[in-house]
């Protein structure tokens, strides 16, 4: 196996009209690695992906994906990359089956039967070949899609927010569906909204309106955060009284609730400490230091970076 990353790509700017939904992106990823793309709807996630595949041209920036050019070899980077689109359609009065078949025939597979086949067996799909596409689930139809983005055995897989809409069982599977694949050396890139999924890449790189801002494994993202977190506890009616009293105050930066919890985030730890003690005396509620959530990170990230996009 090669040591040159899967994707190692630099400066990468992308305008549409008089919009940057691109800027300057570098972005690295090795081989065999499960790396999450995050960041606000309309940050540029999709179109990255895009330049990475050869199905769109940097206004500026280069770089290689699998060993090859992403400005002049876009027609082999392709044929090594399988996609999952956000929205992605199959023939709904087909079966799964013959989604499949049509699949494997536009990829011109040898061996289509056996190939299909395999593919049918490998992910938990056989039992159900006959349905009718149209008449799965969303889990079970984003397993279909995935099968038709693997079954030319590609090097890489563009998941373009591939659980958007389905349960917590099914995104479980697919995930443990997508550590497999990974664990036998296939690279992922997913862009994904889900905190949970987040967790389970290898690393992150999160994009606030075209720019990267952040990257690196979960631990490392939110400590280069340098956010403190704090929580109040009490009833309804007292946590309700102590977030009202905790906008705006000094130090505090977010101020969530989480069912009897009240999360309160801030970069000045002691101004926050200050603010939170005061709150809790005044409303009865219990303060006690938390660890900073990924989640309390990308809200920060995101306030931090104006959109350009508006
Ligand atoms: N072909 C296009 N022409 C003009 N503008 C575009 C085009 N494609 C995307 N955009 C704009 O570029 C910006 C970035 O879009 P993109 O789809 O890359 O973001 P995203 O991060 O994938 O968003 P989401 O999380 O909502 O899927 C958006 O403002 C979008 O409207």
């Amino acid at each position: 196996m090669s040591a040159e990353p899967a994707i190692s790509v630099r400066g990468l700017t992308k305008r549409f009209g008089d919009k940057t939904v691109v800027n300057d992106v570098s972005l690295t990823v090795e081989r065999g690695e499960i790396a999450g793309f995050l960041g606000p709807n309309g940050s540029g996630k999709t179109t990255t992906i895009r330049l990475m595949c050869g199905l769109l041209t940097p206004d500026r920036g280069e770089g290689r994906v699998l060993g090859h050019d992403i400005l002049t070899e876009g027609r082999k980077i392709k044929l090594k990359v399988g996609y999952m689109t956000q929205r992605f359609s199959f023939y709904e009065d087909l079966t799964i089956e013959e989604n499949l078949r049509f699949v494997a025939g536009l990829y011109r597979l040898p061996r289509k039967r056996q190939v299909v086949e395999d593919t049918l067996k490998d992910l938990g799909l056989h039992s159900r070949r006959t349905q009718l596409a149209g008449a799965l689930s969303g889990g079970w139809k984003q397993r279909l899609a995935l099968a038709a983005c693997i079954m030319h055995k590609p090097d890489l897989l563009l998941l373009d927010e591939p659980t958007a809409g389905v349960d917590p069982k099914a995104r479980r599977e697919f995930w443990d569906e997508i550590h497999a694949l990974a664990a036998k050396g296939l690279t992922v890139l997913v862009s994904t909204h889900y905190m949970d999924e987040a967790e389970r890449c290898h690393r992150i790189n999160y994009i606030a309106y075209g720019t990267l801002v952040a990257r690196g494994t979960v631990e490392e993202v939110v400590r280069e955060a340098g956010l403190t977190t704090l929580h109040l506890t009490g009833t309804a009616i007292q946590t309700a009284e102590a977030g009202a009293a905790l906008k705006g105050a000094k130090g505090v930066e977010q101020v969530a609730h989480f069912g009897a919890d009240l999360h309160v985030v801030g970069r000045d730890g002691k101004a926050l400490s200050a603010s939170a003690e005061r709150v809790a005396r005044e409303t009865g509620c219990t303060l006690t230091a938390s660890e900073t959530s990924l989640e309390d990170v990308f809200i920060r990230l995101m306030s931090e970076s104006t959109d350009n996009m508006a």
